[in-house]
């Protein structure tokens, strides 16, 4: 059976060393299981710190995040989690298949299964037909969905995006974004974003400002 998770997130705080005041102060959300929310904020207010707590890429100061499933067992949630950044990186002389179904093997160990989640991930995203051509011949918008798609292969319950759309033009991230949410089904997803349109695609709107969180639910 799938796993599916929703996100806590418990009073974290977080001041970076040298600076006078902490960027988050108290803040608590719980993104439930398969749902989407969007980080939103002014520039500098702590969106990407945010994320990466609730992610484990920063250690948490004070606090907790945690994934958990239906039983209510609790899950680290960087074993749970796959990140689409703003900077894609691929292989750039490898097809866009390989690329994706990098995610799928380091997930699975099993290049048979790799290569036809990855298959179905690239479809999911609208790009079967480029499947073979090798990354380096993507656009930009190509190449963020085929980091979606690397993703979504892993079959991990969470994906954490930071700015994914933040170089497209308005047409290439309502693709980009289609692929990211629309494909999401049973998969949670928090977005970081400075992008209006972005957050109102999202189920949850999570407003940072001043430290603390004011959350909107559609
Ligand atoms: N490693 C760090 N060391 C010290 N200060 C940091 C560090 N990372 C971020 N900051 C500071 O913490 C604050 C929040 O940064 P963060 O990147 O989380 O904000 P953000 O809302 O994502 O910003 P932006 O929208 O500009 O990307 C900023 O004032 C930033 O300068």
């Amino acid at each position: 059976m799938r796993l599916i998770v929703r996100l806590v997130a418990r009073d974290l705080r977080h001041t970076y060393r040298g600076a006078p005041t902490p960027v988050l102060d108290g803040v608590s959300v719980e993104v439930p299981a398969g749902a989407s929310a969007a980080i939103i904020g002014p520039s500098g207010s702590g969106k990407t710190t945010l994320l990466s707590l609730m992610g484990g890429l920063l250690p948490v100061q004070h606090g907790a995040a945690v994934a958990v499933d239906a039983a209510d067992r609790e899950w680290p949630v960087p074993a749970v989690a796959s990140w689409v950044l703003q900077t894609v990186s691929l292989i750039p002389a490898r097809t866009a298949l390989d690329n994706v179904a990098i995610g799928a093997f380091s997930a699975t160990g099993d290049r048979r299964v790799a290569r036809a989640r990855a298959t179905s991930a690239l479809a999911s995203v609208g790009l079967a037909t480029l499947a073979h051509s090798p990354a380096r011949l993507l656009s930009g918008g190509e190449a963020q969905r085929v980091a979606i798609a690397r993703a979504l292969a892993s079959g991990r319950p969470v994906v954490l995006a930071d700015e994914p759309t933040g170089q497209l033009d308005a047409a290439t991230s309502a693709v980009v974004l289609d692929a990211l949410l629309g494909a999401s089904g049973d998969r949670t997803v928090i977005v970081v974003t400075h992008d209006a349109e972005v957050a109102a695609r999202c189920d949850i709107t999570l407003e940072l400002r001043d430290g603390t969180l004011r959350e909107r639910r559609r």
